[in-house]
C-alpha cells in the first residue's frame, strides 16, 4: 500500500483510568507532502491531543501516526510546533533564538553557516533589521514571526501549529496568515494546523479534517478545498464563486452535525478508514449541460 507522508492509523486515546469512554477513536486521514491540512472541531474533542501525538509529546492509547513510512515514537526534528504561545528563551535574541535551533538540527555547521541559514528564515518572517532584539522586546506578532522561522528553520518534514495566530489582534493575523500562505507555497512545507477559525481554513488550508464532539470523538468527513490556492486572497476570499458554498458547509457541521454525527451515520455506511471526500460548491463550477444545437433542417 501507497502511503501518505503522514498516516494516522486508528488513534486512539483515553485518559485515567481507562473506564473513561476515549476522548477520540478509530481515526484515520493522510497528508501527502506539501499539502496544507487544518483539523476543525468544536473544544475539547481532541484537536490538541492528536496534534501532540502528531509531534511525538503524547502517546495514543491505539493505533500509530506513521511518517515516512516509519512509526514515531516521540518528538523529532522532523516535527517542528509552533503552540499558541511562542515559547521563545528569553535570554537569546532573535538571531540567538533561531540559531539555537538550527544547530540542534545541524550539530556540525560552524558558526557562520548557522548565521546564515538563520538569517535567511529571519528575512522571509519579514524581521529582518530586528535580529539584535530580545523576546521582550518584541510585539506578540513578532514574536510568533520568531516563532514561525524557527520552526521553519530547521527544514522540519512536517510543520504543526496549534491555533498559531489566535492570541493576535485582527490586523497582525491577517499579515501573518498572508505569509504563511506565501511561505508555504514557495516551501512545499506540509502543514498541519489547528484551527476554530473557518475562514483561516478556507484561506490555508487545501484539506479540511472535521471531528466530531468528544467524547468517543470521529473524524466526520474531509473537505477538499475547492480554491485553488492562487486564487485565495483574504481580501476578497468571499467574492470567489466557491467561497459560500465552502463556509457553510463548514459552519453547518460545526452547528449542527458536529453533534448529531451518531445519527446521521446510524445507516451504517460511515467507515472510518474510507472517509468521505467532500467537495462543497464544485457544482456550481461544473460546466452547464452541453446546449444541443438545433439541427437546421432545408
Ligand atoms: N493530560 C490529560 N489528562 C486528562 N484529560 C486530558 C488530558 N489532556 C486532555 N484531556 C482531555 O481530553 C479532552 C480533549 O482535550 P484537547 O485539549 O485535546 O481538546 P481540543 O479539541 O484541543 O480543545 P480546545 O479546542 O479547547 O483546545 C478534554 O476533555 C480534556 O479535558
Amino acid at each position: 500500500m501507497e502511503r501518505p507522508l503522514i498516516s494516522v492509523e486508528g488513534l486512539a486515546r483515553r485518559f485515567g483510568d481507562g473506564n473513561q469512554p476515549a476522548v477520540f477513536e478509530n481515526i484515520w486521514f493522510g497528508i501527502d507532502r506539501g499539502e496544507f491540512v487544518c483539523l476543525i472541531g468544536h473544544s475539547g474533542c481532541g484537536k490538541t491531543t492528536i496534534l501532540n501525538v502528531l509531534a511525538g509529546l503524547d502517546q495514543p492509547s491505539d493505533g500509530a501516526v506513521i511518517v515516512d513510512n516509519r512509526e514515531i515514537d516521540g518528538p523529532s526534528l522532523d516535527r517542528a510546533v509552533i503552540f499558541q504561545g511562542h515559547a521563545l528563551l528569553p535570554w537569546l535574541t532573535v538571531m540567538g533564538n533561531i540559531a539555537f535551533a538550527v544547530s540542534s538540527r545541524w550539530p556540525k555547521w560552524d558558526r557562520a553557516r548557522v548565521a546564515e541559514h538563520s538569517r535567511k528564515f529571519i528575512e522571509l518572517v519579514g524581521l529582518k533589521g530586528a535580529e539584535n532584539k530580545r523576546p521582550a522586546q518584541l510585539s506578540g506578532g513578532m514574536k510568533q514571526r520568531v516563532g514561525i522561522a524557527r520552526a521553519l528553520s530547521i527544514q522540519p518534514k512536517m510543520l504543526l501549529m496549534d491555533e498559531p495566530f489566535s492570541a493576535l489582534d485582527a490586523l497582525t493575523r491577517g499579515m501573518l496568515q498572508d505569509e504563511v500562505l506565501r511561505i508555504c507555497a514557495d516551501t512545499r512545507q506540509t502543514v498541519f494546523m489547528i484551527t476554530h477559525d473557518v475562514d483561516e481554513a478556507i484561506l490555508l488550508a487545501d484539506k479540511i479534517v472535521l471531528m466530531t464532539n468528544g467524547p468517543g470523538a470521529k473524524i466526520a468527513e474531509i473537505v477538499v478545498n475547492t480554491m485553488p490556492r492562487n486564487e485565495r486572497h483574504r481580501n476578497d476570499l468571499h467574492r470567489h464563486p466557491q467561497y459560500y458554498a465552502i463556509r457553510n458547509h463548514l459552519v453547518e457541521f460545526l452547528v449542527n452535525r458536529s453533534k448529531a454525527f451518531d445519527q446521521e451515520i446510524a445507516d451504517g455506511s460511515y467507515d472510518p478508514r474510507r472517509l468521505k471526500l467532500v467537495k462543497p460548491g464544485l457544482a456550481a463550477v461544473n460546466p452547464p449541460a452541453e446546449v444541443v444545437p438545433l439541427r437546421h433542417t432545408h
